[in-house]
């Protein structure tokens, strides 16, 4: 893995303005990612990891401070940026191949490249023979892995996740837990990935960011020291797990903040919301 500071996001602070009252939901937070590294946000809900993703996607705006991709401000979405919701976001009324194509439009690729992309990614996510199939007919763990293949088609330079895994059940969400850091260690996508699950964190690392909320902030970076793929039964995992944890814990449980939750979320639909700055 080269050392080259890939992403780097340098004290950037965002604030919200909902019904007069100025939401700080990222203060003074700052975080280098180097190429081909995988970096897991972990941290309670309402403490930015969704507003630092969007940030770094180029979907949001309008913070403080500096975002740059390979030395470059991010003023905007990218194709070299990707990104993967927690819904796969699937057209219902389109196959899964030309769902997945869709990460290829305005791409400048001839039609037969992609085809072939298409092909391949099916492959890489293992949807082969699935493609004429259409979202509907698809398990949710399938749907989602269609979504994975159309944020990667592109090659994206990074690929954001925002809790990709959140919406399935534990055995479906392991094994594609398994399935992804393969395909990174396979074609060597620089990753962030944003999830509530430490043991998703943990096992999916290089470096697992703890965040705390009111305001969001990074409390602290842990790197994982283990060796792919992970056990996640082992003392080694323990122990990293558990370090997470107190980590999470000094500034609240997950659980106990997650119960508060909705009082940190804007009561007004979101779009209807002005930003502040
Ligand atoms: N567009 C917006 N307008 C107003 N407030 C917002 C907006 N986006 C985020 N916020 C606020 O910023 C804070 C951080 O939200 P964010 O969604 O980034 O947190 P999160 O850690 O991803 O939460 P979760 O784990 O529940 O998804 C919250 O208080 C939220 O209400």
């Amino acid at each position: 893995m080269s050392v080259t500071a890939h992403l780097t996001i340098k004290n950037v602070t965002r604030q919200f303005s909902v019904d007069s009252q100025t939401i700080t939901a990222l203060q003074d937070v700052s975080l280098s990612v180097t190429e081909g590294e995988f970096v897991t946000i972990v941290g309670a809900s309402g403490c930015g990891k969704s507003t630092l993703l969007r940030l770094g996607a180029g979907l949001d705006a309008g913070h403080q401070g500096e975002i740059r991709h390979r030395g470059n401000v991010v003023l905007g979405p990218s194709l070299d940026r990707g990104i993967v919701f927690q819904e796969p976001r699937l057209f219902p009324w389109l196959t899964v191949e030309r769902n997945i194509a869709l990460g290829l439009e305005n791409a400048g690729v001839s039609k037969a490249e992609k085809k072939r992309l298409v092909k391949e990614h099916l492959e890489l996510v293992g949807l082969t023979g699935f493609a004429k199939a259409y979202p509907h007919q698809l398990s949710g763990g399938m749907a989602q892995r269609a979504g994975i293949a159309r944020g990667l088609v592109n090659r994206p330079d990074v690929l954001f996740l925002d809790e990709p895994f959140g919406a399935l059940d534990a055995i479906t969400k392991a094994h594609l837990q398994g399935e992804l850091q393969s395909i990174w260690s396979k074609e060597k996508i620089t990753m962030i990935l944003v999830t509530h699950d430490v043991d998703e964190a943990v096992f999916l690392g290089d470096r697992v960011v703890v965040m705390s909320p009111r305001p969001g902030r990074i409390r602290e970076i842990v790197p994982v020291n283990l060796p792919r793929p992970r056990e996640r039964t082992s003392s080694a995992f323990g122990e990293v797990r558990a370090h997470v944890l107190q980590s999470l814990n000094g500034t609240a449980s997950l659980a106990e903040t997650r119960a508060t939750a909705g009082e940190t979320k804007p009561v007004l639909p979101r779009p209807a919301i002005a930003a502040v700055g």
